[in-house]
């Protein structure tokens, strides 16, 4: 009886080049078949030893960690355990590590020792690490890591010689398993430290600014103080420029009133074209700034960063690592968001993502938020260089950010019951951000921008001109309330006073669901059409509506955007992704409860507290 040749199972992170070394090991002596049950291919092939033996070679798919977290990884932990179906308990295991970027490859290799199988480490693309100006040494990660180690560059074949022989020595030897080691990603970074002999200044620099920027308590500090700087200087620098649109937009409504007579034709372009989009277009600067501080942020390298520090959190909240783009790109808007969600395979983990994409804060409410802020929180200093505004622009994204965390704890336990599935992300070096790029990216952003000024902003702005121009106030009555307009808004107005919001609100809630920033182009017309008193005219939106509105009533109104879906686009691109009514219309009703009892709980108590 002839004993089977034994059974070694290629494993590591994807992309570590399994699958070339696997092959150049194996030449033409390969088969393809799959495990019975799953659809992952089985493709293994045969090797003679130095001592003349044969070995059977099976290649496993990539994997990052013992823990599967998709079909595939969970074949290969089967196998490893010998639990799978058609495959015998490997024998040994050839463990493929990508030497440009061993911190990452060696958190599995760590874990694999557990199994107590006898191992060799190839040490692969080493021609790659030597490119990037990084030289590792194969003796050093083997006394380190306690196993045999050999140099290889698969797609060269080179080193295969070596790996045989490793083989050959490891293959029956009896090994013990050795735990994993608790903090498993500092043990490997120690690892992969003491293996290299050198390195070039940059990935030296990147790996030091990862040991601070990726500390699970000093990284999350970081990156909550970045975004807050970043908030800050939204107010700091936007104030300059947002003036020069200001007396822009005044100057070319002035201009109209001068040219045309008094009349219909006059208050359309000057109350609704020019007062209404107007409103709006003056937000560009803050949107700009936030886009700046982002673009840059992304082309050092330290977004991938802040997505790596989220994982945990957001694996706390039941969302998916994967979810992280989706939902930071829902800061702009959640319609890309929302499409971005593709990328994630497991079915309630997307759905979980898509409800709460729309609590990111979209630049499409910045206009809002800024305009209430301006018109009702003080300018002031609160500690050196932390402004009260900045202050509460963070607080409001913060609200958003923990609202939809809470959420997808909640949906998770209901309507898309399970857990999370990790991921680990690849980590660029750090490098200066090209500003080609940076300033393409905020040309994009501003065309947009102009695109839903000169779009759906002004076709709602005008329509709602039109209804609240008509039927006319007569002597002593108010255009607000006799309006067609006005009449839709007292109907909505007794739904929305119990939590403080008055007729200006109710009026704006219904057109705002077009797109949001109608909020503020809404009542700047309605605005401009109620008051005819020339030295109104001359102050702004924001110091008008200081005098009109409580401050309860504009926190209350703060609160309510936080959470309100007010956007059809979301609402319809909700139901192309998840082919069917029933998600949207949940993700309204949730959202709008939400939004309801948020404003209520704020309007009352800021009521109690006397503001
Ligand atoms: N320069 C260089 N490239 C390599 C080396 N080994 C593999 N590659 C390349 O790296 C890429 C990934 O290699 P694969 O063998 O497909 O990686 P894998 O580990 O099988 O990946 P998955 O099956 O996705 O887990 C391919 O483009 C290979 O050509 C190497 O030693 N040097
Ligand atoms: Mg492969």
């Amino acid at each position: 009886m002839t004993l089977p040749a034994p059974l070694v199972a290629v494993v590591g992170n994807p992309n570590a080049g399994k699958s070339a070394l696997f092959n150049a090991l194996t030449g033409a002596r390969q088969k393809v078949g799959n495990y019975p049950g799953v659809t992952v291919e089985r493709k293994s092939g045969r090797t003679a030893l130095p001592d003349g033996r044969s070995v059977e070679l099976v290649d496993l798919p990539g994997t990052y960690a013992l823990e599967p977290s998709s079909p595939d990884e969970a074949v290969t932990r089967k196998v490893l355990e010998g639990n799978q179906l058609g495959e015998r308990k490997p024998d040994a295991l050839l463990v493929v590590v990508d030497a440009s970027n061993l911190d990452n490859h060696l958190r599995f290799a760590l874990e694999l020792r557990s199994l107590g199988l006898p191992m060799v480490v190839a040490l692969n693309m080493i021609d790659m690490a030597a490119r990037d100006g990084l030289t590792v040494s194969a003796d050093q990660l083997s006394q380190a890591l306690g196993l045999p180690v050999v140099e290889t560059v698969a797609v060269r074949r080179r080193g295969l010689e070596a790996v045989r022989e490793a083989l050959e020595q490891a293959i029956g030897r009896s090994t013990a398993p050795i735990a994993v080691p608790t903090d498993l990603a500092r043990e490997a970074r120690r690892i992969a430290a003491a293996a290299v002999v050198s390195e070039a200044p940059v990935r030296r620099w990147t790996h030091r600014l990862d040991r601070v920027l990726l500390h699970p308590v000093a990284g999350v500090a970081i990156l909550a103080l970045v975004m807050f700087a970043m908030f800050q200087a939204v107010f700091a620098w936007s104030e300059t420029p947002i003036g020069w649109i200001e007396s822009g937009v005044s100057a070319i409504g002035t201009g109209v009133t001068d040219v045309l007579p008094e009349g219909a034709l006059r208050s359309l372009l000057v109350d609704g074209v020019i007062g209404g989009v107007g409103a709006v277009v003056v937000f560009l600067p803050q949107i700009l700034i936030l886009f700046l501080f982002i673009l840059l942020l992304e082309g050092t390298g330290y977004m991938v960063r802040a997505a790596f520090l989220m994982d945990r959190l957001m694996g706390t909240a039941g969302l998916s690592g994967r979810a992280f783009i989706p939902l930071l790109s829902s800061f702009a808007c959640a319609v890309p968001g929302i499409m971005a969600t593709r990328t994630i395979d497991n079915e309630k983990d997307r759905l979980t993502t898509i409800l709460v994409a729309p609590l990111m804060t979209c630049s499409a409410r910045l206009p809002v938020y800024t305009l209430i802020i301006a018109a009702f929180i003080p300018h002031r200093e609160i500690a050196p260089f932390v402004n009260l505004q900045g202050a509460v622009m963070f607080g409001l994204y913060l609200a958003g950010i923990v609202g939809a965390l809470l959420a997808a704890l909640a949906l998770r336990k209901t309507v898309a019951r399970g857990a999370a599935s990790s991921f680990m992300m690849e980590l660029p070096k750090y490098q200066m951000p090209a500003l080609k790029d940076v300033a393409l990216g905020l040309w994009q952003r501003t065309v947009i921008f102009l695109k839903r000024a000169g779009g759906i902003i002004l076709v709602t702005t005008v329509l709602l001109w039109a209804l609240a121009s008509f039927p006319k106030a007569g002597p002593g009555e108010s255009q607000s309330e006799v309006s067609i307009a006005g009449k839709i808004a007292s109907g909505i107005e007794v739904v929305v006073k119990p939590i403080g919001f008055n007729h200006d609100i109710a009026l704006a809630l219904l057109p705002s669901m077009a797109a949001r920033e109608v909020a503020v182009s809404a009542i700047a017309t309605v605005y401009a059409l109620n008051e005819a008193d020339e030295a109104q005219l001359e102050q702004s939106l924001a110091e008008r509506l200081r005098y009109a509105w409580p401050l309860p009533t504009a926190l209350a109104f703060l609160a309510w955007f936080v959470f309100a879906p007010q956007c059809i686009s979301t609402i319809a691109v909700t139901r192309r992704e998840t082919n069917s009514w029933r998600w949207p219309l949940f993700m309204v009703g949730y959202l709008f409860t939400l939004a309801y009892l948020a404003a209520g709980a704020t309007y009352w108590t800021a009521v109690a507290l006397g503001l």
